[in-house]
């Protein structure tokens, strides 16, 4: 089974990019969906210990923990450190899943795969970009994100550029949905030649 990282700076057009795959029959592991999802459940009682405020109805509130943060921005560690573990934790169940299952190609959407290291558990990796600009752009278009809130955030990503280099694929997604759609058939395709190669018979 072929373990494929996706990942991109905020606004970049990840989860477009990741239907994309889906489409391609490709299962996708959707780390920031396991964030929603956590802030429901396992995630309320260790971010209640840390952040009271940001808990409404016995779920974490987004927007409060928003401004909490956009106040302290120091402490976005100390959530990071509760988040990303259990994050890491849905993950292998997803992997486990899929392995039993016998997928042969696997997509894991992450925004933050590089700043976590978590490429080194996968195989290739699929870095999705645009120019900076669209990126602003696509990300001030969003209900509740100022100039303050993208910089807070970028803040704590990596670079771009550092990004596109370490890539095996890039996926452009400056120039609308067909071309984009267009290159992850091609990496599908590509990578499924990979997996299908037989392995040479012992001798
Ligand atoms: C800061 C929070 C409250 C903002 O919530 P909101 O619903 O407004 O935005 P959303 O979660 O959709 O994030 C949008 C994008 O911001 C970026 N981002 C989110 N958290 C972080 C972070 N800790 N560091 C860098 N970038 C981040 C990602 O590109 C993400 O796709 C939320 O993102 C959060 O709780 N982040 C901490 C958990 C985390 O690290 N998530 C990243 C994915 S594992
Ligand atoms: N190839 C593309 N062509 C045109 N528009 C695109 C393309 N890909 C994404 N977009 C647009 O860009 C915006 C952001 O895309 P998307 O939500 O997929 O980004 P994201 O990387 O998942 O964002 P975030 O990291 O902030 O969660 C959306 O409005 C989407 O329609």
């Amino acid at each position: 089974m072929i373990r494929l990282g996706l990942t991109g700076s905020i606004g970049m057009g990840k989860t477009t990019t990741a239907d994309f795959f889906r489409q391609e029959g490709v299962p996708v592991y959707d780390a920031d969906a396991a964030v929603h999802e956590l802030y429901r459940h396992e995630a309320v009682e260790p971010i209640g210990a840390v952040f009271p405020e940001a808990i409404v109805d016995g779920v974490v509130d987004r927007s409060i923990l928003s401004q909490t943060l956009a106040q302290n921005p120091g402490k976005m560690k100390a959530l990071e450190a509760i988040v990303h573990p259990l994050v890491r934790r849905k993950q292998q169940a997803f992997l486990e899943d899929q392995e039993l299952a016998g997928a042969d190609l696997v997509a894991f959407d992450i925004p933050l795969l590089f700043e976590t290291g978590g490429q080194k558990q996968l195989d290739k990796v699929v870095v999705v970009s645009c120019d900076a600009e669209t990126q602003r752009e696509r990300v001030l278009a969003r209900p509740g994100w100022t100039e303050e809130k993208l910089a807070m955030v970028l803040a704590r990503q990596m670079p771009d550029e550092e990004k596109r280099a370490r890539a095996d694929f890039v996926v452009e997604t400056g120039f609308g949905l067909e071309i984009a759609q267009a290159q992850v058939k091609d990496i599908v395709q590509a990578l499924r030649l990979e997996a299908d190669v037989p392995w040479p018979e012992d001798e």
